[in-house]
């Protein structure tokens, strides 16, 4: 380091003995002492200097390492990227016949089989997925390797990035945005209540916002869920049945959803199309889901929770088959109107609508049990506990008539075909022999 070498050259090489005569001596101390203020000066001149340059090329560094960081960690932009998003969005059927959509939550349980369905039929997709670790993100990672064989190019990033939105319309003119990325599940939200506000309610803004400015304006289909029905114990729910007493917070931040999307429909014209979700299950399902975590734990041997209402009663849903909800979603995109606005504006009254994309019979928690028993031929052992107070439903019934008129919507896959095709899947994905006996 220069600075303490000028300090210890000083004390090394001391003036040759005898060069000075004695009443010299002084003065020859003084000039001693005045080197060693001058060398102690610059000395602390330089040490300042030195630690700039340090501080400086530390920051600098930084800079360029975070640069660098966010670089591989978004792993978004550049020609290369840009045209693996705009060759994906191409759609392969004859000219304007097809649509070229954004699906966000493409990795995610209906968003990879919405993708896979839209490509098969000729549509242009691009995919995007935050891959966040809320379930096993391996599943997730395998859906993507899906939808890659598929060529179907999925954008690892997060909707709460507007750079990347912006970057996305930049490159693609949109003609839908197919939204399901969603913090999912109704009781995680009392462990982690943030993450439905981020990703539900500033994640679904940050879309929207990117979508009213992009020219053209895409548009927009998006998961809404049958828990916005909350209370209502008006059976089966229609669309125009109350949903302004939430249970969960999950179906608050859901039911904000709607009120969001209606706001921007109304001020910049968007065309939206919100979809009530009734409890969608299947084949590269989600991990935790109920009838996915049983068939897990029943062929661990492990107990399972089933709850129960007041005074035993036993809940029921109305699960519904992935590929009913798929046909329910293309049909959604088919029938959307144009977005009305431009340059940000609107221009005209846009379409808003709602539709619930249910089974339309429900089954009891209980009775889908003994469904996956039949299936994987092995007994559950059942614990039945009062339902707590953590934001579930007691039932629900989706009435369809709504999306059977306007969509064409019309499910015809029970419960118990379902879930033997979940029970296939799960043994095969899993590495199970035939009679679910291998280790996991
Ligand atoms: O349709 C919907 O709106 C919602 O459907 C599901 O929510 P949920 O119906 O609660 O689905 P599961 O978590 O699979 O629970 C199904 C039933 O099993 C019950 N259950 C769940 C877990 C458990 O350990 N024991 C148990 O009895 C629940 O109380 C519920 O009655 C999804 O997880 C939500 O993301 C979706 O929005």
């Amino acid at each position: 380091m220069p600075p303490l070498l000028v300090a210890e050259e000083d004390d090394l090489f001391p003036p040759t003995p005898g060069k000075f005569k004695t009443d010299h001596h002084h003065l020859h101390r003084h000039h001693r002492h005045l080197r060693r203020c001058f060398a102690s000066t610059s000395a602390t001149f330089m040490w300042a200097l030195f630690l700039l340059a340090l501080a400086a090329s530390y920051l600098s560094l930084q800079g360029l390492l975070s640069s660098g960081n966010r670089l591989l960690a978004s792993s978004w932009g550049g020609i290369q990227w840009e045209k693996q998003v705009r060759v994906s969005a191409r759609p392969r059927r004859p000219a304007g016949a097809g649509h070229s959509v954004l699906v966000t939550g493409a990795a995610g349980f209906v968003g990879a089989h919405v993708s896979l369905a839209l490509r098969k039929r000729g549509d242009g997709v691009v995919g995007l997925d935050n891959f966040n670790p809320y379930y096993d993100p391996s599943l997730k990672r395998s859906r993507a390797s899906l939808l890659r064989a598929q060529k179907v190019f999925v954008v690892d990033g997060d909707v709460n990035d507007a750079r990347l939105l912006a970057k996305l319309f930049d490159v693609v003119a949109f003609t839908h945005v197919m939204h399901l990325a969603a913090q999912a599940g109704v009781r995680y939200a009392l462990e982690n209540p943030q993450s439905y506000v981020h990703s539900n309610v500033a994640g679904l803004v940050a879309l929207l916002e990117a979508s009213r400015s992009a020219n053209p304006q895409p548009a927009f289909v998006w998961a809404s869920s049958s828990s916005v029905y909350g209370l209502n114990d008006k059976s089966p729910f229609s669309e125009s049945d109350r949903t302004d007493r939430p249970a969960s917070l999950y179906a608050a931040t859901k039911k904000a959803g709607e009120e969001i999307t209606h706001a921007y429909n109304h001020i910049y014209g968007l065309s939206i199309t919100g979809l009530r979700f009734f409890t969608v299950y299947g084949p590269w399902g989600r991990p935790d889901m109920a009838y996915f975590s049983f068939t897990r734990n029943i062929l661990q041997g492990k107990p399972i929770t089933i709850y129960r209402g007041k005074n035993r009663v036993d809940l029921a849903r109305d699960f519904t088959y992935i590929d009913d909800v798929v046909k329910g979603c293309l049909a959604s995109l088919d029938t959307a109107r144009k977005s009305t606005g431009s340059g940000g504006k609107k221009r005209g009254p846009a379409q808003y609508r709602v539709f619930n994309l249910g089974n339309t019979s429900p089954v009891t928690v209980p009775e889908m049990v003994s469904m996956l028993e039949g299936h994987l031929g092995v007994r559950a052992r059942r614990r039945e506990v009062e339902m707590p107070g953590n934001g579930d439903v007691p039932f629900t019934h989706a009435n369809i008539s709504s999306a059977r008129r306007e969509l064409g919507y019309k499910p015809t896959t029970d419960l118990r075909t379902g879930l033997k095709r979940f029970v296939k899947w799960y043994l095969s994905y899993y590495g199970y022999s035939n009679h679910g006996k291998s280790a996991h």
